[in-house]
C-alpha cells in the first residue's frame, strides 16, 4: 500500500477533508452595497468557518509613476486586478493549503502586508468585488453568484459621500473618476456579468428577506460538515461575539500571560457551566417569599472532577467555584523516553464509580495521532485490510497498539482508566476549550455514551499534530513556562461601565 492511500484513509477517518471548498460570490457596481450586504451576511452567520475576501486585496501593486499620477489610473478595469494571483490563492485553498491574503488600503493605494489575513482551506469563502464574475475561471469556482443591483444615481450619491467622508477625497476628483472610469467600466464590464448571477438583490442591505435566504443557504452548506450533527454526544457552545472575542485574545500569540490567563479563565468558566447543565437533575419545588410555588430542579450531588495533568489543572478553580467542596482527582499520563513506555499516575476519589465525572482538559487534539499510529502500525505489521479494521474499531486497534508499542492518546487513555475504575461511560462529561475534529472522531466514536462539551471546534491538526489554528501549548501559556513575553502588549480589558 502506498503512502498516498494511507493519507487518504487518515483523511477519510478524520473527517477533515479538503474537497469541501465552497465559495460564494457577490458582485455589483461600485457603491451598490456589496460590502454592506456581505457584512450583514457575516454578522448573521456568526460562524468562524466563513471568511469574507474582497477583490480589492488583489489590486495590482502600483509603480511609483502610477502612484504619482493616480488620478489617471483606472481602478475599474479588469486589468487593474491580479486575477492570476486570485486564482492561485483559490487553487491553494482547493488543494488544502491555507493562504495569506493582504488587506487593501484605499487611502494609500497600497496593500497592508502585515498582518495578512490567513484563510484556511476548510473555510467557506465569500468573495466580493465589482468584477468577480468577469473572468470565467473565477466565475466557475463559485457555488452561488449574487449580484447587488442598485440604481446608478443611488450608487453615485453613495460614492460621493463615501469617498469624500471615508477616503478624504474632494468631490471634483470623485466626479471626474466616476465619469472617466467608473461609469464606463460599469456599462462595459460589470453590468454584462449580471446575467451570470443566481440571485439578484435589489436594494442591497435594505433587502432583509434576500439576506436571510442567503444566510440560510450558507448555513445549510455549513451544516453538512457539522460534527455536532454527526455525533449527538458532542456539544459545542453556541458562539457569541463575547466568546469569539475571548478566543481571539487567547489564540493571539502576542497576548501576555496575564491576559491569557484572565480570558482563558473566563472561557473555562463558561465551559464548566455548560458541562454542569448536562448533569441529570431531579425536580424540586420551593416556596418563594411571595408565598408562591416555584417548580425548579435540584443539582446532582454525586459529582467529581478529574483533571488531566498538567493543562487540565487550569480548569479546577472554575469547577470549584461552581461546585462548592467538589472532590477533584488527577490523572497524569507521561511518556518515558522514546520507546513509547508510559507512566500513569492517578489519584481518584475512592467512590468515583458512584459519581458523575467532569473530565478536564482544555485541548482535545491528538485523536488523529493515535489513528495515524494505528494505521502505520497496521501498515507495517499487516496489510491494507487491517487498516480498515483499525479505522472502524479504533478502540480495539488502539488496545492492540498499546500492547505492541505502549502508546495511547491521553484523552482516550484517561477515559479508559475511568471506565476501568467502574465509572459508567454515560457518567463522564469531557470538558474542552478547543477540540480538533480528529480528537472528536476518536473520542465520540470510541465512547458514544460519554459527552464532550467544548467551546470551539478547530480546523484540524498540522504535521506536528498541533491543533490549528489552536492556541499553542496551553499549559506553558497558562502556567507561564513558555519563552519570555516581555515583548507582548497587554490587551485592553473590556470596559464595563
Ligand atoms: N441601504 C443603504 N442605505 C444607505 N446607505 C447605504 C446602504 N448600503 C450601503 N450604504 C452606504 O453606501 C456606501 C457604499 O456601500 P458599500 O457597501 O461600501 O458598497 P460597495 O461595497 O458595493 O462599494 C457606504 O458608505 C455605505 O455605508
Ligand atoms: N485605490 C482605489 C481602489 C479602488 N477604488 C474604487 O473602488 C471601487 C471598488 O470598490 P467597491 O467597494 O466600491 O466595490 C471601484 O469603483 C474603484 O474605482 C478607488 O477609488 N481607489
Ligand atoms: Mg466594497
Amino acid at each position: 500500500m502506498g503512502s498516498a492511500a494511507v493519507e487518504d484513509m487518515i483523511e477519510a477517518s478524520s473527517g477533515f477533508h479538503f474537497s469541501g471548498f465552497h465559495m460564494d460570490g457577490v458582485a455589483g457596481g461600485a457603491a451598490s452595497g456589496k460590502t454592506t450586504v456581505c457584512d450583514m451576511i457575516m454578522q448573521q452567520l456568526h460562524d468562524q468557518r466563513v471568511v469574507l475576501v474582497n477583490q480589492d486585496s488583489f489590486y495590482h501593486k502600483l509603480t511609483e509613476e502610477e502612484l504619482a499620477r493616480v488620478h489617471e489610473y483606472n481602478f475599474d478595469h479588469p486589468d487593474a486586478f491580479d486575477t492570476e494571483k486570485l486564482l492561485e490563492s483559490m487553487d491553494n485553498l482547493r488543494h488544502g493549503r491555507a493562504v495569506d491574503i493582504p488587506k487593501y488600503d484605499f487611502k494609500s493605494y497600497k496593500h497592508n502586508v502585515f498582518p495578512e489575513r490567513r484563510v484556511n482551506p476548510s473555510d467557506v469563502i465569500i468573495l466580493e468585488g465589482i468584477l468577480i464574475f468577469h473572468d470565467p475561471r473565477v466565475q466557475e469556482l463559485m457555488n452561488m453568484k449574487i449580484f447587488v443591483d442598485t440604481d446608478a444615481d443611488v450608487r453615485l450619491a453613495r460614492r460621493i459621500r463615501r469617498d469624500t467622508v471615508e477616503k478624504g477625497r474632494d468631490i471634483g476628483s470623485v466626479l471626474d473618476q466616476y465619469s472617466k472610469f467608473v461609469k464606463p467600466a460599469f456599462d462595459d464590464f460589470i453590468l454584462p456579468t449580471k446575467k451570470y448571477a443566481d440571485i439578484i438583490i435589489p436594494r442591497g442591505g435594505d433587502n432583509h428577506v434576500a439576506i436571510d435566504l442567503i444566510v440560510q443557504h450558507i448555513r445549510t452548506k455549513l451544516g453538512q460538515h457539522d460534527l455536532c450533527k454527526i455525533y449527538p454526544n458532542l456539544y459545542a457552545i453556541q458562539s457569541t461575539f463575547q466568546i469569539r472575542g475571548m478566543h481571539t485574545l487567547i489564540r493571539d500569540s502576542q497576548t501576555t500571560k496575564h491576559d491569557f490567563v484572565f480570558y482563558a479563565d473566563r472561557l473555562i468558566r463558561l465551559v464548566v457551566e455548560h458541562g454542569l447543565g448536562h448533569l441529570p437533575f431531579t425536580e424540586k419545588q420551593v416556596i418563594t417569599p411571595t408565598g408562591s410555588v416555584y417548580t425548579g430542579v435540584d443539582f446532582c450531588k454525586r459529582l467529581c472532577g478529574v483533571s488531566i495533568i498538567r493543562s487540565g489543572e487550569s480548569m479546577e478553580n472554575a469547577l470549584r467555584a461552581c461546585c462548592k467542596g467538589i472532590k477533584i482527582g488527577k490523572i497524569l499520563i507521561h511518556r518515558v523516553g522514546d520507546n513509547g513506555q508510559q507512566l500513569i499516575y492517578e489519584k481518584l476519589p475512592q467512590d468515583i464509580s458512584d459519581r458523575h465525572v467532569l473530565l478536564l482538559d482544555p485541548i482535545l487534539g491528538t485523536g488523529s495521532f493515535l489513528l495515524r499510529l494505528i494505521i502505520i502500525f497496521c501498515y507495517v505489521h499487516s496489510n491494507r485490510e487491517n487498516c480498515f479494521i483499525a479505522l472502524s474499531h479504533p478502540v480495539r486497534a488502539s488496545q492492540e497498539l498499546e500492547f505492541h508499542q505502549g502508546r495511547r492518546n491521553s484523552a482516550v487513555q484517561a477515559i479508559s482508566l475511568l471506565i476501568k475504575k467502574g465509572v459508567p461511560e454515560s457518567n463522564i462529561i469531557f470538558l474542552n476549550l478547543i477540540s480538533a475534529p480528529q480528537g472528536v472522531h476518536m473520542v465520540c466514536k470510541s465512547f458514544p455514551r460519554l459527552k464532550i462539551v467544548t467551546s470551539e471546534i478547530d480546523i484540524g491538526l498540522n504535521e506536528d499534530f498541533c491543533v490549528v489554528p489552536g492556541m499553542g501549548e496551553f499549559g506553558d501559556r497558562y502556567f507561564g513556562t513558555e519563552d519570555d513575553d516581555d515583548q507582548k502588549v497587554a490587551a485592553p480589558l473590556q470596559q464595563c461601565s
